[in-house]
């Protein structure tokens, strides 16, 4: 099948180019490529989490999970990064001496260490009494989610004139999840504030958001929470990037861009065992990989970056895909399906035109 392809001015690779094509940009190979290759791997994740269920497990900086096996090293008040304030561990916890020290070299880290911190303490002092969402479930158009929004910046205005620990009243119950979101938008902000090596990246991703949002309408209500949660919580330097614009683009790009964090399964004799979904993380110069049910790339993890590597040599032109969503064994209806309900697309590769 030949597609029909126009350049665009983004760069990330010798070895591809992204072009647009009737699918949304897409990478090209700029040369032919042997089987074995790694075509990208990645900086350093732009914004990820790992759950909150799995915070004491999973170390904060590799991302190394043993079987609910708690981590060596957890942030204490003695650490010389720590400031005065009570400190609560922030949620971080680390396998080894060298991953907390690889984490705490990064510039300005001990602010986004007491921002996690201020997050998990007041997410702790209202999740003593958990509250359940009320049903939310109108009928979502691009318009209903403006006038929602806002609302919400009416509530910014009123909250901007009121006394401090008045507007502490006013912080909202989140749940598990909306808690783990809070803490992805909080480091995705201080990675804008870093200018983070794939910050211009970041900006020239596309955005799910009414796909998503329509299909799972009280995604608006978690995502207002948590940003109400964040406005009274963040601290002076992030807040000028906090905005329901920012906020707005940020879940959107999250949606359709994100690579889950699986478990690595490092005994070949636990290879059939399923493996834990411990988090998610953005890699803005990863995104521009199409989908394909015959894909010429795999994906895997290192530590904290992805590596993409072709299963197949490549000629000059021919486009480089993934497989987003471990479907390759799935018939062709059952994948159509899958990726329409998760990814929010009618799946166009190769494979599927063939109806195979
Ligand atoms: C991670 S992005 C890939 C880059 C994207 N095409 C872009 O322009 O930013 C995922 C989006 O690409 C499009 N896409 C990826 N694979 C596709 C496929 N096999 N068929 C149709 N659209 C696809 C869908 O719009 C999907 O939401």
């Amino acid at each position: 099948m030949t597609i029909e392809t126009e350049p665009t001015n983004i760069k990330i690779s010798q070895l591809f180019d992204i072009m647009q094509t009737q699918y949304g940009r897409a990478c090209f190979a700029t040369q032919d490529i042997l089987a074995g290759t790694n075509v990208l791997i990645t900086n350093a994740p732009f914004g990820s989490v790992v759950l909150y269920e799995f915070r004491k497990e999973v170390c904060s900086c590799c991302y190394r999970y043993k079987y609910g096996e708690y981590c060596k090293i957890k942030l204490t008040q003695s650490n010389p990064i720590v400031k005065k304030r009570k400190f609560h561990g922030a949620g971080l916890w680390f396998c080894s001496e060298d991953c907390l020290n690889s984490y705490q070299n990064k510039e300005n880290i001990d602010q986004l260490i007491e921002t996690f911190d201020i997050l998990l303490e007041h997410y702790q002092i209202k999740a003593k009494n958990p509250i359940d969402h009320e049903e939310f479930n109108p009928k979502i158009s691009q318009q209903y989610i403006e006038s929602y929004w806002k609302d919400i910046e009416q509530w910014e205005h009123s909250i901007a004139n009121m006394k401090k620990t008045k507007a502490m009243n006013q912080i909202p119950y989140l749940n598990d999840d909306e808690y783990t979101s809070a803490r992805f938008v909080a480091q995705s902000l201080f990675n804008t504030y870093q200018t983070h090596e794939s910050l211009l990246l970041y900006h020239n991703l596309q955005s799910n958001e009414l796909q998503k949002i329509s299909k799972f309408p009280i995604l608006l209500k978690s995502q207002t929470l948590i940003y109400k949660f964040l406005k009274i919580l963040l601290p002076e330097f992030l807040q000028p990037l906090l905005t329901t614009t920012s906020m707005r683009l940020l879940f959107g790009r999250e949606y359709g861009n994100s690579f889950g964090i699986w478990q690595i399964i490092e005994d070949e004799r636990d290879a059939n065992e399923n493996k834990e979904f411990l988090g998610y993380m953005l890699f803005p110069e990863a995104s521009f990989f199409n989908h394909s049910c015959s894909p010429n790339v795999r994906k895997f993890r290192k530590g904290n970056r992805m590596y993409f590597e072709t299963t197949q040599d490549i000629t000059k032109g021919q486009q480089l895909c993934i497989d987003y969503f471990h479907i390759l064994d799935e018939p062709f209806q059952e994948r159509q399906k899958l990726l329409s309900t998760n990814w929010f697309f009618d799946c166009a590769c190769e494979r599927c035109v063939l109806n195979h």
